[in-house]
């Protein structure tokens, strides 16, 4: 069951969440109006000036309403309303205004205010902004001022987080009723800034079903028993480094030892003799073989490179019966070859795809851009059409796995766009899943804890440059035990 505050819902459904909450009586505009009003109070200096911007719809609705609020509770209150024919909500909530001595100008002044309330538009944005708005939108954020957007910034598509024609750059978000997607992956992070959700006291009844959600599993699945060994923590092998490319192999290799694996096995085309940073890692040579013991999870990719020895490599791994995860140049291989896709597609063994937007537009034959302009469509027809689980990084990663709804992350960080993250990545999701959590679960969870240690860091050093490998490793197993902490007990 997927909670109000974690379920990500489509427009249909918001639409439907809009009416079973209007059939129970409940008056949604001026509980997004206190929400918003309250918001302020909490976060904007009593008295100060407020530039309230309102559209044409019941964003602005919502816009108009807070206004009244924050008027009376003593702001030096102004509306915006560029387009003077609005619907009735607006036009109601307009005549409150007045009636409270407010008045409305049509254009921007050449005050700037202390803050920007932006109600433009909302979830009824229905096609790109252009003309006016666009001239408009511009203005508003060249303002020297921080600026609230209500429920999502105006121009932003909720659902996509692509600006549609021109968005604004939103310092802080409050979203309204429920998360949207748009607020957390492709281009949302940046217009959106620090969001927050309020839900309107809306009953958890009135909600329809969602299809995506943004609920992290808990670690409760790795506690550790006392009386247990290497050998209750299962084993990974990692299949990749090719001549000059050991690196990536073994990053991945030593993040899936950080995050818990009983034992981790990297195979490179030439046998290294040790990695001394992590002597604990057992290396193999692909002459060596490929024969790894059943309860294996295996990783083919990082540092593969595309070699014939690297294809039969992946084509014999996509017959062993374990779980498998491809990523790399090993999803470049797939994507190159139609033999493997089937080979691929008829595995009855959990699989996971973790391509970046690059991949992932080879893999659907399209360009990156197609791929970035609907990150959800994309994660769900690449898992549809590769019969397996895949998981879509960038900024948003999402999970999708045929007949489930969607997975999106919340957290993540630019310190993360560096050389060899994916690699740790892959590894780490190995190490959970060796360790016995389902395939969904523990790369879900893996993805989590990778994108915290990216925003740890960048916290704790005050901005994104310099993140190491060694680094990301100490704040994943960092937060994975403080999250073993706070788990219950231990699932016997
Ligand atoms: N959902 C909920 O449950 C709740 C929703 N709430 C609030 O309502 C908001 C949604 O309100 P909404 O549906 O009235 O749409 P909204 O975003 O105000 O815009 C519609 C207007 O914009 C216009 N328009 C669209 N695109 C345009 C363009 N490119 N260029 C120019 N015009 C364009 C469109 O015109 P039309 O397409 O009809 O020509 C119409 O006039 C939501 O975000 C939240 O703030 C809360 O009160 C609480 C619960
Ligand atoms: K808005």
């Amino acid at each position: 069951m997927i909670t109000p505050e974690h379920g990500l819902l489509a427009l249909p459904a918001l639409r439907q969440l809009e009416q079973n909450a209007e059939a129970a009586g409940l008056q949604l505009m001026q509980h997004a109006a206190q929400a918003i009003a309250g918001w302020c109070q909490a976060h904007i200096p009593h008295g100060a000036a407020i530039l309230v911007a309102a559209g044409p719809g019941n964003n602005g609705g919502d816009a108009i309403l807070a206004a009244c609020l924050l008027k009376q509770a003593g702001y030096a209150v102004e509306v915006l309303l560029p387009e003077p024919r609005v619907n009735a909500a607006v036009a109601a909530a307009l005549q409150h205004w007045q009636a409270l001595g407010g008045s409305v100008r049509p254009t921007l002044g050449d005050t700037p205010p202390a803050w920007l309330l932006d109600g433009l538009f909302g979830v009824g944005l229905s096609r790109p902004l252009g003309g006016a708005w666009l001239h408009l939108i511009r203005r508003l954020n060249s303002l020297p001022c921080p600026k609230l957007a209500i429920d999502i910034p105006s121009g932003l598509d909720a659902w996509t987080g692509q600006p549609r024609g021109i968005a604004l750059r939103a310092s802080h978000t409050l979203s309204l009723l429920c998360p949207k997607p748009g607020l957390y992956t492709a281009q949302g992070r940046d217009y959106c800034g620090h969001t927050s959700i309020a839900l309107l006291d809306c009953p958890p009844t009135h909600y329809p079903q969602a299809s995506g959600s943004i609920a992290v599993p808990q670690a409760l699945a790795l506690k550790r028993r006392h009386s247990s060994h290497k050998g209750s923590y299962g084993s990974v092998s990692v299949i990749g480094g090719a001549r000059g490319m050991s690196g990536a192999a073994i990053l991945a290799g030593r993040a899936a030892l950080a995050l818990g694996a009983g034992k981790v096995f990297v195979h490179t085309q030439d046998a290294l003799l040790l990695d001394p940073a992590t002597p604990e890692l057992m290396l193999r040579s692909w002459q060596d073989g490929m024969n790894v013991p059943a309860a294996n999870v295996m990783l083919i990719g990082p540092g593969l490179g595309l070699s014939d020895q690297a294809h039969q490599a992946l084509d014999a791994l996509l017959l062993h019966d374990n779980t498998l995860v491809l990523d790399a140049d090993a999803l470049n291989l797939l994507a190159a070859d139609s033999q493997l896709q089937a080979r691929l597609r008829q595995r009855s063994y959990p699989t996971l795809l973790t391509p970046h937007p690059s991949e992932a537009a080879r893999l659907l034959d399209c360009s990156t851009e197609q791929i970035q302009a609907d990150r959800i469509a994309a994660a769900r027809q690449l898992a549809q059409q590769f019969a397996c689980t895949v998981l879509l990084k960038g900024s948003g990663t999402l999970l999708a796995s045929s007949g489930q709804p969607y997975r999106l992350l919340v957290h993540g960080s630019p310190a993360l766009a560096v050389a060899g993250q994916g690699d740790l990545l892959g590894g780490a999701i190995c190490a959970l899943l060796a360790q016995g959590m389902p395939l969904l679960d523990g790369a879900h969870l893996a993805a989590d804890l990778h994108a915290c240690a990216g925003e740890h860091y960048e916290t704790a050093q005050g901005g994104p440059i310099g993140l190491s490998a060694s680094t990301t490793l100490q704040l994943m197993s960092h937060d994975l035990n403080q999250r073993l902490k706070q788990a219950g007990a231990p699932a016997f």
